[in-house]
């Protein structure tokens, strides 16, 4: 199995470019089902996922053709309703064909995606909504069985909580139903916006996404085209927190600032200088130690629970003491015991995790348990004294696209060995 090798020390500099955004571009993929003729992606990052859901949309018997950084999905080939338990457990984002399946075709029967290493994945908000715009949804064998009679009708539908994909499904699903659907409590989340953008760009008419509620026009039907994916904002947090802990200047290029405002915050409560010039970000640290910064995770626009475990890694090194209170994840705190490996000096108490900076860490052996949990790893493998290897690499390879290239473009010393 494949590891990451790191050695410490290097202060990290110069200029890196910002990859296609993960989060956005698998519910974009997920939403190609829905339209009448071929639909082309762009800016899509090469990771895991992106794979795996080009399989799924295989599977169900849709054209795939990637070219580079672009995909073409055409949908009208269709012919299989089924998502399978073997794909969905390993990917949670394939529930997001559950909306289009079910608006489009009539039916749809997706496995339910259980849950994972940070903690349960729950859909009854999914579930809700659809059956709010009129589906019939049965939970069997594993299995989210939908089907509806006629066409969908749209509906208010008020979220419990903010949920990401959840508020994603119910949305593809309302853009092909009779009438106006008024999704209220929705995510406002930039992935949202941008497959709103997308679908918008395809036909749909969807107004306000980026707020709390969301009105979708119901269309009949969705033609062919063309979308660039948003920049992954949680990689551009991930870079220049990695600048921050090794005191070093990096530019994040092809990103946008206008989507991290809570981590740029951060980063300058951390001490950071932070230069804004359209696509690039700057950050200066000057050679200095960061300061310990406290933060809670909860959903758009405040501080993202994807960039939880990087900012740990920051406060293991800083200056001060840090809290840390994660509120979406039950379970996502599962690299403190592979930071406390490398010397760190974590306190877990539930929901919350003290933090204090300690002068150095120190090389080991760490194995990643999850996907942001192994960008922490590599971050705190940066500054550690002497190699730290971290073993479970497949979770970095779903989420980030050539994350030790990328670095050693920067000066680190990180290699991938077999
Ligand atoms: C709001 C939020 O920050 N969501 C994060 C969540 O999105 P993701 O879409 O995976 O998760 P949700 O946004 O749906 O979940 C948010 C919260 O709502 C709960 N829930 C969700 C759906 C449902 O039907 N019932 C239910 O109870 C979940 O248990 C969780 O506590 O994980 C992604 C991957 O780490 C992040 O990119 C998203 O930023
Ligand atoms: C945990 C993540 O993704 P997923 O929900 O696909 O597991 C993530 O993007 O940090």
């Amino acid at each position: 199995m494949q590891k990451i090798v790191v050695e410490g020390g290097q202060p990290l500099n110069g200029e890196v470019q910002i990859s296609g955004a993960k989060n956005a571009v698998l519910p974009i993929l997920c939403a190609t089902l829905l339209a009448d003729a071929p639909v082309t992606i762009r800016n899509v990052p090469r990771l895991h996922d992106v794979l795996t859901t080009a399989k799924l949309l295989g599977e169900l018997g849709a054209g795939v053709v990637s070219e580079g950084s672009q995909i073409t999905v055409d949908p009208t080939t269709v012919n299989s309703h089924v998502a399978p338990y073997e794909l969905v457990k390993t990917m949670r984002a394939s529930v997001l064909v559950l909306g289009p399946l079910l608006a489009k075709y009539g039916e749809a029967e997706v496995s339910l995606p259980g849950g994972c290493a940070i903690g349960s994945r729950p859909v009854d908000q999914h579930i809700k909504g659809l059956q709010a715009l009129g589906a019939e949804i049965v939970v069997e064998n594993g299995y989210i069985k939908a089907q509806r009679r006629g066409r969908l009708k749209g509906a208010r539908f008020v979220f419990d909580m903010v949920t990401v994909t959840g508020t994603e499904n119910v949305l593809m699903a309302a853009v092909l139903a009779e009438g106006t659907s008024v999704l209220e409590n929705a995510a406002m989340e930039p992935e949202v916006v941008d497959l709103a953008d997308c679908l918008n760009a395809l036909g749909a008419r969807i107004e306000h996404a980026g707020s709390g509620r969301i009105v979708v026009h119901g269309v009949e039907k969705l033609h062919g085209g063309s979308h660039d994916v948003l920049p992954d904002r949680i990689e551009t947090g991930t870079f220049l927190v990695a600048a921050a802990m090794s005191g070093g200047r990096v530019t994040v290029t092809g990103s946008r600032a206008d989507t991290l405002d809570s981590v740029l915050d951060k980063l300058r409560d951390a001490g950071a200088q932070i230069d804004v010039d359209g696509d690039r970000i700057t950050l200066d640290m000057g050679g200095r130690r960061a300061r310990a910064v406290d933060l809670v995770t909860a959903p758009y626009p405040a501080f993202p629970t994807d960039m939880q475990a990087q900012f740990m890694a920051l406060n293991c090194t800083a200056e001060g003491a840090g809290v840390i209170n994660e509120t979406i994840f039950e379970n996502r705190f599962m690299h403190v015991n592979e930071l406390l490996r490398l010397g760190a000096d974590i306190r877990v108490d539930g929901h919350t995790a003290v933090v204090r900076g300690v002068s150095k860490l120190s090389g080991a052996p760490v194995m990643a348990t999850d996907l942001r949990a192994s960008a922490c790893l590599i971050l705190a493998g940066l500054v550690a004294q002497g190699e730290t290897t971290i073993d479970r690499i497949y979770h970095l390879d779903r989420g980030y696209e050539n994350i030790e290239k990328k670095l050693s473009g920067l000066g680190a010393k990180i290699r991938r060995v077999d």
